[in-house]
């Protein structure tokens, strides 16, 4: 084709498709009065110019903002002195989110005719692919607007249901599978930020270690799963004689607990330390294997004010030496750290 057909061809395009992007109605007078051709998404044919002028308008008026046509393809034809035609595949972007038409192609034929001196269309085919349109629509609004809503509400309910699946997972991991209390992660997050609070406000901070006395004999006579739900047992004695909500009752591993104890003393601590003794007693799981016959445990008792010259795990270091004392002086007692040995 010659450069100049080209270039006109190409023009006679582009004129086109800036006044129906920018909705101007400068675009009405390019219609032949001699024209015939397809409308909109609801692919009507049109065979006089009056029609397809009230659909132009219709057109404009359903979305008066700018639109941004994205060309994809072109083809111009030169098919005769006064005849010339391009084929255009597009993606139509409306001036507000839509997911639908903006990832369809649009198709659209413009065969424009030398009418005396001006160049006139007089057969356009556009094609928005969809049969979703409804009366009087050129652009299926209400339906994008309509899939919109729908989009939006599913989405809400799956990040609702993401959260809670996140809040399941975070529970999870920092829960114990067998007992249901904390695990020793979880403990050890509770230690280094109640640490930090006591370093801040110069609070006591206090730990219980408990462990089962002579707990291999109780798996080796009633089995492992006895020996699960033992520890179960014990797990949810713990977790309810807790006195406080900040109080975190967690296992630090096999069959040994923890009870951490914020702004509580040494005092407050032992209290507490005798008061699970006496539970677990009362309990009275059979135990062939300690002199109680029932199930005991040995518990060490740390209790000091966070210092910066220590680390957290200095707590657990003494609350675990008062615990191996006990273990020493016989089992089913209490001790505490760096003190006499209290019943
Ligand atoms: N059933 C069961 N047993 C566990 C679990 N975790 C640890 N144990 C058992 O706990 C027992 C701990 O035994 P040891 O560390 O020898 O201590 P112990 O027999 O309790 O003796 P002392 O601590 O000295 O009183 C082992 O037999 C472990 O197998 C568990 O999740 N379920």
């Amino acid at each position: 084709m010659p450069p100049i057909r080209q270039r006109l061809i190409q023009s006679l395009f582009e004129d086109y498709i800036e006044m129906y992007a920018s909705r101007d109605e400068r675009l009405i007078t390019c219609f032949s009065e001699n024209f015939s051709g397809y409308a909109g998404s609801s692919d009507v044919l049109v065979s006089d110019r009056a029609e397809w002028v009230r659909i132009t308008k219709l057109d404009f008026a359903q979305v008066p903002e700018r639109l941004h046509i994205e060309m994809l393809d072109l083809a111009l034809q030169d098919l005769a002195d006064d005849v010339v035609a391009v084929t255009a595949f597009f993606h139509i972007h409306l001036p507000f989110p839509e997911n639908i038409l903006a990832r369809e192609t649009a198709r659209l034929v413009l065969i424009f005719r030398l009418e005396g001196d001006a160049w006139k269309i007089a057969h356009s085919s556009i094609s928005i692919p969809f049969g979703l349109a409804g009366d009087d629509e050129i652009y299926p609004m209400v339906n994008l607007r309509e899939r919109n809503r729908e989009l939006e509400a599913l989405i809400e309910t799956r990040t609702h249901a993401l959260a809670e699946a996140n809040r399941k997972l975070e529970a999870l991991s920092n829960t114990d599978g067998l007992t249901g209390v904390a695990n020793r992660r979880s403990f050890d997050q509770a230690l280094s930020r109640e640490w930090d609070r006591g370093l801040r406000s110069g609070a006591p901070l206090s730990l219980v270690m408990l462990d089962v006395d002579l707990f291999k004999h109780f798996n080796d006579t009633n089995g492992h799963l006895a020996g699960d739900a033992c520890l179960q047992a014990l797990a949810r004695l713990l977790a309810q004689s807790g006195r406080r909500a900040g109080d975190l009752v967690a296992r630090f591993g096999g069959e040994e607990f923890v009870v951490l104890l914020p702004e509580t003393g040494g005092d407050d601590a032992v209290k507490f330390a005798n008061h699970l003794l006496d539970e677990i007693r009362s309990l009275a799981l059979p135990h062939a294997g300690v002199p109680a016959g029932i199930v005991t445990a040995s518990l060490g008792v740390a209790s000091l004010t966070p210092s910066r010259n220590d680390p957290p795990e200095f707590l657990v270091e003494q609350a675990d030496r008062a615990l191996y004392r006990a273990k020493q002086a016989g089992r089913n007692c209490m001790y505490v750290a760096d003190a006499p040995r209290t019943d």
